[in-house]
């Protein structure tokens, strides 16, 4: 199942500067092992924003869940999630 996904950043502006920087270091780490794995094929920064638009393919709700979660910055991003159905008027989605 494929899920748009919209993480807003925000990061306490008092955060130590050490904390922030390993776990900007954790996020890509994790990031790129799922983008590595399929799991996370687009991964778009929103112009002028700390955010992101992301692409997710993965099984359902609970591994989006258990992916999203375990983000290091999970608990510092607002997270939206929008799930994807095929469009009908897709060149190549049938009739
Ligand atoms: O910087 C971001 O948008 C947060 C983030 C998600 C994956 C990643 O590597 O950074």
């Amino acid at each position: 199942m494929l899920y748009h996904v919209r993480m807003d950043v925000r990061l306490p502006p008092d955060l130590d500067p050490a904390e922030r920087a390993d776990l900007i270091t954790r996020e890509k780490a994790y990031s790129q092992k799922l983008q590595r794995a399929g799991k996370w094929p687009q991964l778009w920064r929103i112009a002028g924003e700390y955010a992101n638009f992301s692409i997710l393919d993965v099984a359902d709700h609970d591994e989006l869940h258990t992916l999203l979660s375990g983000l290091p910055l999970f608990p510092y991003m607002d997270i939206a999630v929008t799930p994807l159905a095929a469009h009908p008027s897709k060149v190549g989605a049938g009739s």
